[in-house]
């Protein structure tokens, strides 16, 4: 799985301007968590969610689900399945890799539903830096006309991975709003860049 989310860091390095190593060596040091999900059936299964809207704070995520339909992505201003391909994994891109590709992928609103007959199961894979790696993008993606790199184009302040899991777990729970509360309270803090 280390090797998979090198070769994903990459593939999305080749799309960006730059070095297409960069994010790849970004991510060589970096953590995963994986969470095995279970969903029961709901016979009313109208009036409950079994993941709430949320984007993952982390960089990505490697999603294995099961046979049963369950994924929802918002797109388009409205929800949209992912129905379960076999033999595929489902890439979210997360809030950590919005921030490090200075806001050229976003993060992906999610959630997942539950079926009124079959339990569900899937496998989230998260990819993040190491805890005290600086998120900052590449150079070419942030470089201002002074080429100092901290220009008018970079649209989020430097923070750690361990910065925004504790204020997932502490201040804001993950929801479609985290990186901008995040973001706002980095900016009021003392001192803030
Ligand atoms: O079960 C799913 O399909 C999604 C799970 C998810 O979004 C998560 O674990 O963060
Ligand atoms: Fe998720």
């Amino acid at each position: 799985m280390q090797e998979l989310s090198l070769v994903i860091a990459e593939l999305l390095g080749m799309s960006l301007a730059g070095d297409r190593k960069w994010y790849r060596e970004f991510f060589e040091d970096g953590k995963a968590i994986a969470r095995c999900n279970y969903y029961p059936p709901c016979k009313q299964s109208e009036l409950t969610l079994g993941t709430g809207p949320h984007a993952d704070p982390n960089a990505f995520t490697i999603l294995q689900q099961d046979e049963v339909s369950g994924l929802d992505v918002f797109t388009g201003g409205r929800w949209s399945s992912v129905p379960p391909v076999p033999g595929a994994l489902v890439i979210n891109v997360g809030d950590t890799f919005e921030a490090l590709s200075n806001g050229e992928y976003k993060s992906c609103l999610h959630r997942a539903v539950v079926n009124p007959d079959k339990e569900r199961r899937s496998i989230a894979y998260f990819v993040s830096p190491r805890l005290d790696k600086v998120i900052r993008p590449p150079p070419e993606l942030i470089a201002g006309v002074d080429g100092d790199g901290n220009g008018d184009r970079r649209k989020f302040p430097d923070f750690t991975w361990l910065q925004l899991l504790e204020f997932t777990q502490t201040r804001h729970r993950v929801d479609d709003e985290t990186l901008r509360f995040f973001v706002d309270y980095l900016r009021s803090a003392p001192g803030a860049n």
